[in-house]
């Protein structure tokens, strides 16, 4: 089917009298890496957060493969493809590596009244094949509260990927990292979208890793959408530079 993956149709969101975002309209093709930047408060985790499920549209629609999916609960969009990994990561640090991607395994394909069985050789070679994809095969015995950031976003990563998504959802996916965490989080983001074809729509504040690994960039500004294009044509967008690339040189 062609068209947009996901797609964001003038979507609004309200808290109480304030509109965080304002009939924004975001495509996600196959297959693309879209990145979402702007400055603080702009918008951008909301925009997310609706694309997630994780909150409602005000107005406006949002659709996955053509079909309308607002007001879906979050857990019923991570069966039908839409992954999301969050700012703060959601996984057990008393459990290893092995034992995290597997509970989401299970967790994934219903097998959460397994749980108590003895687990060890259940799910071996999946677990296998995306710790290898995450490029954690060699910390699979780690426990997960001691992994580094980056690490610990990888693991994340390897979460999301056992449901087996179209999109993947990333929240400032670097955040908090070294400049070599960050290196390998992008070679895993980079490499899942050339293997995988997974869409990937991100945030992120580090504008040169934007800039590097996004197909296309969405600008919002005060909840508004003011450019969406090219990186080249976005990084020359005079209203981009004045409201954006101009507030993170004076900052
Ligand atoms: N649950 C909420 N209730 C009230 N206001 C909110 C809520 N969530 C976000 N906002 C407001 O909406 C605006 C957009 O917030 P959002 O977190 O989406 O921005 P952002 O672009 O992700 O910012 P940052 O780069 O700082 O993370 C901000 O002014 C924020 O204070």
């Amino acid at each position: 089917m062609s068209g947009p993956v996901l797609e964001l149709d003038r979507v609004s969101k309200s808290f109480g009298a304030f509109r965080a975002v304002s009939k924004v309209s975001v495509a996600l093709e196959k297959g693309e890496i879209l990145g979402l930047i702007g400055p603080n408060g702009a918008g951008k985790s909301t925009l997310l957060n609706l694309a997630s499920g994780a909150l409602h549209p005000t107005s406006g629609d949002i659709r996955y493969h053509g079909r309308s999916i607002a007001g879906a609960h979050p857990h019923a969009l991570v069966h039908r493809g839409i992954a999301r990994s969050f700012q703060i990561t959601a996984i057990f640090p008393r459990l290893t590596v092995v034992e995290n991607v597997r509970i989401a395994l299970m967790a994934r394909r219903g097998l959460c009244r397994d749980f108590l069985r003895p687990a060890g050789k259940m799910l071996k070679t999946e677990i296998a094949t995306l710790l290898e994809r995450v490029r954690m095969s060699d910390r699979a015995e780690r426990y997960a509260g001691e992994l580094a950031a980056g690490d610990r976003k990888r693991l994340e990563f390897a979460i999301a990927l056992a449901g087996d998504p179209s999109v993947v959802l990333l929240d400032e996916p670097t955040a908090g990292m070294s400049g070599a965490e960050r290196a390998v989080v992008v070679e895993v983001i980079m490499d899942l979208n050339a293997r995988e074809g997974v869409s990937l729509l991100f945030t992120e504040h580090d504008i040169d890793m934007v800039f590097a690994i996004a197909q296309r960039i969405v600008v919002l500004h005060q909840g508004e959408k003011i450019a969406d294009g090219a990186p080249t044509e976005v990084r020359a967008s005079p209203r981009v530079q004045e409201v954006y690339l101009g507030e993170a040189a004076n900052a």
